[in-house]
């Protein structure tokens, strides 16, 4: 089959219209139609509803349930009414509403959807409630044999909206925040990656009488995606109102009405059937929407992942305090076009540790600001107030006056303090690296007093006792580190520079005992690249790896405690302002 289920779907749209006539077989209409509620019953009613439907609509919707109640006898009769549907020339969906895990759902695919299968229909009805992820095998194997699938996001029953509504809180949201239904309606989306036409093989299904903005379902989600639409006619969605609900993807809308024509009963059918499709036809709408322009589904939807993962990336780094609120402000309005100018206000404040969604949208209230608003889309006066708010709240310290030449290096493991402080005693000898005590084991390549001093645990307890730590602390939880004090006071007497790469408990020592010290903290260019050095570097196993990263985390929030703020990007860089700023004191 060359052609896809959406340019087949497209091709009956753009011929019939947008109707779709359900064949939903129950007890009351087989009575009203004069036929007995047994399988023969329904098979007599399918059939006849197609014999109307042909010619006349493009799209037909047995409801699975109608035929299953009558068991294996049922099951014959809908396969007997796809058949004589599909023969004369409509598409079919089997409303079935399947969803489930691994083998088991790929059995349900093949049933509905692989050529040659008795019950063989055109689509399928899918429910991704046991996660999105698990029907895609099922899309792949509708797009493989050129047919379709409609999977739920915005059911019209109510009892489903607070389910389909909710948020999802994974840090991934596209926006500041992501309804279930939304993300469900991107992540099946990625099936129709590649697919040729305007509209996708896979689609949704989307209640008429739903206030689908609830669900995040807007036009930019639903683009390229077929619409399959319960709602209308006798449940109260209007044809004339098909523009209004479904805004520029209406023409991609497959509007389903069942009761509202199957209750004229059979004698009249035929002419329902006309006058309903008549009216989607001549919705002025249509003529306007009928084709959306080509887009490039693959392109767009990568583009819209690698985004949500540079916002993901910078939410992270202002949660673990790698940037400030201020500094992501910046940027975002340095650039309104990058992912923090695309940031959403509702993302940024929350990103910001210790403010949660009520106390955003009451910030935001009080500030002026919309919720919808972007960073790069501030207003001057809105951009200010943000500003001072931040500025109240966290302040960015400077330095403090009267700095000395002792330099205290910090900051979290990994960061490359110990990088950048041998590249400062390679390349400015005049400055004097300190060489710690450390009770931990000496790894491949260290050498003996050039990289530390590596002392037994009764010998670092004289160190203590004896005051010949200038500070000492226990790192990581494990191992005892200390500065010797003597080569310190020396070189300061003699009026030289002294580095002291060391952890922030031994910082807050060394100010604690000279406060005129001036301390560094070193920074890493995101959250994401100190995790990559931490596990680039190798040597840490799994668990030492965690333990360091919760480590860094109190360091990170503690760096305001120092005088000066220097992102590691690049080793020379960092290195170089780190001896400015030494040249710089007295
Ligand atoms: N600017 C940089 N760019 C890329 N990689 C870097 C940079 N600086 C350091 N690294 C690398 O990051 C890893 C960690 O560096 P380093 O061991 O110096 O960190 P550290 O802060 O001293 O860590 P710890 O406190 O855990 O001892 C090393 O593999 C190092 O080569
Ligand atoms: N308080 C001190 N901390 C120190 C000292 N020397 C090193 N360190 C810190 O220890 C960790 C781990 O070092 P590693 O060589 O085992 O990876 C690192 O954060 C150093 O800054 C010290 O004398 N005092």
């Amino acid at each position: 089959m060359s052609e896809t289920f959406g340019q087949r779907l497209s091709a009956a749209l753009d011929l019939h219209g947008a109707l779709c006539v359900g064949i939903d077989p129950h007890a009351a209409l087989l009575s009203a139609w004069g036929l007995d509620a047994t399988a023969e019953g329904a098979r007599e009613f399918g059939l006849r509803t197609v014999e109307a439907a042909h010619g006349r609509v493009g799209v037909v919707k047995p409801q699975v349930a109608f035929y299953e109640r009558y068991g294996s006898r049922g099951f014959a009769a809908l396969e007997d009414v796809m058949a004589a549907a599909r023969d004369a020339g409509l598409l079919v969906i089997a409303d079935a509403k399947r969803g489930d895990i691994g083998t088991t759902m790929e059995g349900y695919a093949h049933a509905w959807l692989a050529p040659g299968s008795p019950l063989e229909a055109d689509a399928v009805t899918l429910s991704p409630y046991l996660g999105a992820d698990s029907l895609r095998e099922a899309l792949a194997m509708a797009v493989h044999h050129g047919k379709g699938a409609f999977v739920l996001t915005a059911t019209s029953n109510p009892e489903a909206r607070a389910l389909q509504s909710a948020i999802v809180d994974d840090g991934l949201a596209v926006g500041d925040h992501e309804h279930v239904a939304a993300r469900v309606a991107h992540d099946v989306n990625q099936a129709n990656i590649g697919a040729p036409g305007a509209l996708g093989p896979v689609g949704v299904v989307v209640g008429a009488t739903v206030d689908r903005s609830a669900f995040g379902l807007g036009d930019v989600a639903l683009a390229g995606m077929p619409i399959l639409a319960p709602g209308f006619g006798a449940q109260g969605a209007a044809p004339a109102d098909l523009r209004r609900l479904f805004g520029y993807v209406a023409s991609a809308v497959v509007a389903n009405e069942s009761r509202s024509i199957l209750a004229v009963g059979p004698d009249r059918l035929a002419a329902r059937i006309d006058e309903r499709a008549a009216l989607y036809r001549e919705c002025p709408c249509m003529a306007e929407t009928r084709r959306p322009p080509e887009v490039d589904r693959a392109a767009a939807s990568r583009r819209a992942v690698e985004a949500r993962r540079e916002r993901a990336a910078l939410k992270r780094d202002v949660s673990t305090r790698v940037i400030s609120p201020q500094e992501l402000l910046r940027r975002g309005l340095a650039d309104p076009l990058s992912a923090a100018g695309a940031m959403r206000v509702t993302e940024f404040l929350t990103a910001i540790p210790a403010i949660g969604e009520s106390k955003r949208d009451r910030i935001l209230a009080s500030l002026g600001i919309s919720p919808v608003k972007r960073l790069g889309g501030l207003g001057s006066r809105q951009r200010d107030a943000l500003r001072s708010y931040l500025d109240t709240r966290w302040p960015e310290p400077g330095p403090r006056e009267g700095r000395s030449r002792l330099i205290v290096l910090a900051g979290p493991t990994a960061v490359g303090k110990g990088t950048v402080a041998a590249h400062i005693k390679e390349n400015y000898p005049e400055i004097h690296l300190s060489v710690s005590a450390t009770t931990r084991g000496a790894r491949p390549g260290e050498v003996e007093g050039e990289h530390y001093y590596f002392v037994d645990d009764a010998e670092f307890d004289r160190l203590v006792e004896a005051g010949e730590l200038l500070e000492w602390a226990v790192v990581h939880n494990k191992n005892r580190y200390g500065t010797p004090r003597a080569p310190i006071e020396r070189v300061l007497a003699e009026g030289g520079t002294a580095l002291l790469e060391i952890d922030l408990q031994g910082a807050r020592q060394v100010r604690a005992a000279d406060p005129s010290a001036t301390l560094v903290f070193l920074l890493p260019p995101s959250w994401d690249e100190l995790v990559q050095r931490l596990v680039g570097r190798g040597t840490e196993d799994a668990e030492e790896r965690a333990r360091r990263l919760r480590t860094a985390r109190v360091e990170l929030a503690a760096q305001n405690e120092f005088d000066y703020r220097v992102v590691n990007d690049e080793v020379n860089h960092a290195a170089a302002q780190v001896v400015e700023l030494a040249s710089a004191q007295h």
